[in-house]
């Protein structure tokens, strides 16, 4: 097994407690280094003291940390909706609905079609140091179509979300419908995903509804998302809370009360429901940032997320996101950083194996063009991201 030793590094983001990392805290350590051995970390330290290796790789003094963890994103679609964004951009607000013109497209499209669009939003990911990336289903939207997705998906996704409950589709009945999502279309899906998730919102799903797809979902084993609380206040976060999903998206409509049961619901032994902010999405809808601040002064995990789809956020950045949740929604870097890194990984489930640089974990690490994170706030929409290893290779 080859060995690469990572050195001259000016400023290693860990996100490990070992090295005092905690919510407001990156466990940075100075002139560092990082052995890497395969596809894991195999040693941790001051650049001083490194032990030798097959490879070097001299960081100069720039700054090293975890590839970023995406944790909220739907890649699986053909076409784009430049029209519906321009409206948008001359005043029309964002409605539910426009799904429908990439469902239409998606099914439309062949499977290279479909696999080529999903390896370019990946690849332009990979790019900008996201080395691990959840994707969903939810343009398919007939069992074929969604078995499709889910298939395509899982050739790059390190976590697949079945989204059957996207929305109902045009001509169909939604209870109907819904019958078909919780039975025969979940019953061929779920071999190839791990989360069922639901966009509980108005024009969507209701309450009664989007309990009856979570509640499918977890008597066949899958972990819980819900898409809660975007466009207005709606049941999401209560129900993502009481049925213990691993995550609420979009939150941008919480009231004090959701934040506090977010925040309650770490407060046990068992995990929580991680609160996951899309900053981009906020932005491309002209809606109202996602209060991220409050989240986590109220003890709330959370996650920053891309939510690359061609309706509401088209962009894989996360060095973006990482910038808005600084410059607008007022985190600071260290928090903004840990949320694009560690929160998606807890928000996956995957903070086991990803989004710290610590022995024994994933060798998923990216380098900036800059000595410290704080440039990603500090220099907005300069792609930062000089260097890639995912899973031990450079890749990048
Ligand atoms: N809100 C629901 N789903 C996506 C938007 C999908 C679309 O408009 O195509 C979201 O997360 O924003
Ligand atoms: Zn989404």
């Amino acid at each position: 097994m080859t060995s690469l030793l990572i050195t001259g590094i000016g400023e290693l983001t860990t996100n490990d407690e070992a090295h005092g990392a905690d919510a407001g805290d990156l466990g940075r350590l100075r002139d560092a280094a990082v052995v890497v051995e395969g596809d894991r970390v195999a040693w941790v330290g001051a650049s001083a003291s490194a032990p030798a290796a097959d490879e070097r790789f001299d960081a100069d003094g720039r700054a090293v940390l975890p590839g970023w963890v995406d944790s909220h994103t739907h890649m699986v679609f053909a076409g784009d909706r430049t029209d519906e964004f321009e409206a948008r951009m001359a005043g029309e607000a964002y409605a539910a609905g426009g799904i429908n013109v990439t469902v239409d497209a998606t099914r439309a499209a062949s499977d290279d079609e479909l696999l080529a669009g999903l390896d370019r939003l990946a690849d332009e990911a990979l790019r900008g140091g996201t080395t691990a990336f959840e994707t969903k289903t939810g343009y398919g939207l007939t069992v074929e179509d969604e078995v499709r997705s889910a298939r395509i998906a899982s050739t790059r996704a390190d976590s697949v979300t079945f989204l059957g409950a996207h929305l109902v589709p045009a001509g169909s009945d939604a209870d109907e419908y819904v019958s078909l999502v919780c039975g025969e279309m979940l019953e061929a899906v779920a071999p190839l995903v791990d989360s069922i998730d639901v966009f509980c919102e108005r024009g969507a799903f209701d309450e009664a509804q989007s309990r009856r797809v979570l509640e499918a979902g977890r008597d066949a084993g899958l972990a819980l998302r819900v898409h809660g609380n975007q466009l207005g206040e709606g049941p999401g976060v209560r129900l993502a809370v009481e049925l213990g999903a691993q995550s609420v998206d979009h939150v941008a409509f919480v009231s004090s009360d959701e934040i506090a049961m977010l925040a309650e619901s770490w407060k046990t032994d068992a995990r929580g429901t991680v609160a996951t902010v899309l900053p981009a999405c906020d932005l491309s809808t002209r809606m109202p940032l996602a209060p991220a601040r409050d989240l986590l002064d109220a003890g709330a995990v959370v996650a920053i997320a891309s939510n690359a789809n061609p309706g509401t956020s088209y962009t894989t950045s996360m060095g973006f996101c990482v910038a808005t949740a600084v410059l607008q929604m007022r985190l600071t870097v260290a928090e903004a950083v840990r949320a694009a890194t560690l929160g998606g990984a807890i928000a996956l489930g995957l903070d086991g194996e990803i989004g710290r640089v610590r022995v024994g974990d994933r060798a998923d690490l990216q380098m900036l063009d800059a000595p410290s994170v704080t440039h990603l706030a500090y220099r907005p929409g300069v792609p930062l991201t000089s260097a890639v290893w995912q899973r031990g290779q450079r890749v990048v």
